[in-house]
Parts: C-alpha cells; structure tokens; sequence
C-alpha cells in the first residue's frame, strides 16, 4: 500500500485538497476529524484536558469549547506543547488503526491528512508527500477570513507551525493554492496522474 501524506499550513487548502480526494474516491485518513473524535464527551482526550486545564474549557454542556481552548494555546506555546503532549499520542493511535485496518483491506493507496505531518515526524509513515502551499499574505488573509481572527491571534496561529517555505522543501510534491480553485484541481489530477493513480 501507497501512503502518501497530505499536508500544508493552518487555512493553505488541505481540507479542499481532502474533499476531492474523497470525490475520486480515495480513502483518507484525516487527522484533524481523529483529534476532534479523541475529546468527545466520555472520551479519554476529554478526561485528559479537564485534569490539565480545568473545567473552564468545556462548554455548560460538557462538551470541549473549542473556541476557548484554541485562543489558550495558540497565545502560549508552552501550553500548546501540553496539549499535544496530552492528545498526540491518543490522536497517533487511532490513527495507526485506521491505517492498519486499511492495509488489511488490500487497499493500494491511502492519503493521510496531517497538518503537522512534518512537525510530529509522522513523514517516516509516509511513503511520499504532498504539501499545499500558499505564500503567508495569502494565508493569513483566508485564516482571518473562516475563523473570524484578528491579525495578532491569526498570526499566532500561523506561527505555531513550521513555516510553509520549509514544509514545500522536504516535500516530493508541492501544489500551489494560491490561484482559483480550478487550478488547483488542475495541478491535483496533474499530479495523480504522474504517480499513475488515475
Ligand atoms: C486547539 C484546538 C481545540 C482548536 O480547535 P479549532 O476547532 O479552532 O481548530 P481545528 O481543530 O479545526 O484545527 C485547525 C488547524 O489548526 C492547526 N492546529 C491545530 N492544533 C494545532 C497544534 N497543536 N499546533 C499547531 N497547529 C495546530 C492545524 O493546521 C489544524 O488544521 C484543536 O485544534 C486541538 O485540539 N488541537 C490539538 C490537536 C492537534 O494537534 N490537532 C492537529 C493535528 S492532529
Ligand atoms: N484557491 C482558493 N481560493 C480562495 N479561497 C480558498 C482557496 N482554497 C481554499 N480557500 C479557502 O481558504 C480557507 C482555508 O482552506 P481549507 O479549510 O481547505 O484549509 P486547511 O489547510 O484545511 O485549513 P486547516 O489547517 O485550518 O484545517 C477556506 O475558507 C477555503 O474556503
């Protein structure tokens, strides 16, 4: 089984990437959807983030207030280092199953959606890579654009994650994100077809 890891910058276009991987029809494992399943309400995610920073973070009805937690971390790294420490390996592990259970099936080729594939060195999971790029003004101004972000905190944000210049060197395929979407399906299928998976 191919594994090739998707990944790209807070708000470059991963997700948009994700969804038309999953309109061709390949499977996917995303990251971000793992994380967001490891602190439901029961889960041991949940439990682990009330133990650390209290009760505060949760909304009246028990659930995560995500909105709350991400302004915590994002204004202090030393906060953020807990908060993965705490969820990574929860997130990592059902991650590895999902994969397995792939491999199980005989698939041939699998897409793991990881914004920090570089950052947690989950690229030795991978067998190639794509990284989708967009330049910082563009990023920042689509960041602030879906999450409603002052440019202080989206910046913040951005900074938290290894600069996208650095990401497009050690990938095996870059794709740019800064045209219209049109291109950027463009230079996808380009791309599949090159590594002969369409
Ligand atoms: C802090 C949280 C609650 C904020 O939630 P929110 O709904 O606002 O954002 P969402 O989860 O959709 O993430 C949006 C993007 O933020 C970036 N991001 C998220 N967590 C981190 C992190 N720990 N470090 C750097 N960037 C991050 C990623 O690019 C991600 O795609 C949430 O991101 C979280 O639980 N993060 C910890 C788990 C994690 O590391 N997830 C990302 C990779 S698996
Ligand atoms: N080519 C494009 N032109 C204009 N807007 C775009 C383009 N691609 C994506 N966007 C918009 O930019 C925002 C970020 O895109 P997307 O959610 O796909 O990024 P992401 O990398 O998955 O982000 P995150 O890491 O935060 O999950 C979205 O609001 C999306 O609609």
């Amino acid at each position: 089984m191919i594994r090739i890891g998707l990944t790209g910058g807070i708000a470059s276009g991963k997700s948009t990437v994700a969804t038309w991987l999953k309109e061709m029809g390949f499977p996917l494992i995303d990251a971000d959807q793992i994380a967001r399943d490891v602190v439901r309400p029961g889960e041991e995610g949940l439990v682990r983030l009330v133990a650390r920073f209290g009760r505060g973070v949760l909304h009246a009805d028990g659930s995560l207030d995500r909105g709350k937690l991400g302004r915590l971390v994002f204004a202090d790294q030393e906060k953020r280092k807990e908060l993965n420490a705490l969820l990574h390996p929860l997130i990592r592990r059902r991650m590895r199953e999902t994969l397995d259970a792939l491999q199980a099936q005989g698939l041939p080729v699998v897409f793991l959606d990881i914004p920090l594939l570089f950052e947690s060195g989950l690229e030795d999971w991978t067998d190639r890579s794509i990284v989708v790029y967009v330049p910082q003004p563009i990023q920042l101004k689509r960041l602030m654009e879906r999450n409603q972000l002052g440019e202080e905190e989206a910046m913040a944000r951005i900074r938290a994650q290894m600069p996208l210049a650095e990401k497009r060197k050690m990938a095996t395929a870059v794709i740019d994100n800064s045209g219209p979407q049109v291109q950027t399906h463009e230079q996808l299928r380009d791309l599949l077809k090159s590594w002969d998976l369409i």
